[in-house]
């Protein structure tokens, strides 16, 4: 493998921090956040209007309860997270295998991707404040729905396009079975990770075993 691409909830990250701490932290700002940051939040709540919806603001918050992955509400999110982080309100969580094992793959030098439904600011928050450190001088990308949805197999072509890295040296980790599909149907490697093990390939990143190109 080249290149390792990884989502993040439920695959690095827990997904009870996602919506236990990030999207309840998001769900009691958004209101105040979008009162005091007006011409920021504007071109959003206009995105938001234009599905028909008469409260953009309501309609963000139900979109949290409801999990919906789109991206003016990841966008939105992730200015309003980079406050808790900067507040030190929460760190990002990051497994402890999975912050081993990215450390071990960058050693190896296999380069490491994000590709997440949250946005790649708030990629960058969470592995830049994470438990652990710093963790952003490991990775050389991020990717968010701007680029395609997760469930396409598009979306994946267009990563390894930009990359510059044929699929079949791109290894994909997620928690969900419709997203390892997508990129498998594109060419690239992929493994479900199941950390309550029971129908994934690895249950956590302790499991992955590589076998590394190096550009002699
Ligand atoms: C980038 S941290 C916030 C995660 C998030 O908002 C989200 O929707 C996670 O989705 P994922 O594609 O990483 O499963
Ligand atoms: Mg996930």
């Amino acid at each position: 493998m080249r290149a390792i691409l990884t989502d993040i909830e439920g695959t690095t990250t827990s997904i009870s921090f996602v919506a236990d701490v990030l999207f309840i932290h998001a769900r009691e700002h958004l209101a105040e956040y979008v009162a005091a940051h007006p011409e920021e939040t504007a071109p959003i709540l206009a995105e938001v209007a234009a599905t028909g919806e008469s409260d953009p603001v309501a309609t963000l918050i139900r979109w949290i309860d409801e999990d919906r992955k789109v991206t003016p509400l990841k966008t939105l999110q992730g200015m309003i997270w980079a406050d808790g982080y900067i507040s030190g309100a929460f760190t990002g969580h990051v497994y402890d295998d999975a912050v081993a094992g990215l450390r071990r793959f960058h050693a190896a030098g296999v380069a490491l991707y994000v590709f997440s439904s949250g946005s790649v600011a708030a990629q960058k928050l969470l592995f830049g404040h994470s438990d652990a450190g710093d963790l952003t001088p490991l990775f050389s990308g991020y990717f968010d729905t701007t680029t395609g949805p997760k469930r396409e197999a598009a979306s994946y072509a267009a990563i390894a396009r930009e990359i510059d890295v044929p699929p079949e040296e791109i290894l994909f980790l997620s928690d969900t079975p419709e997203e390892v599909g997508a990129a498998q149907k594109a060419g690239l490697n992929a493994l479900l990770i199941d950390r309550e093990r029971g129908r994934g390939d690895i249950a956590s990143f302790d499991d992955i075993k590589l076998t590394v190109h190096t550009v002699q």
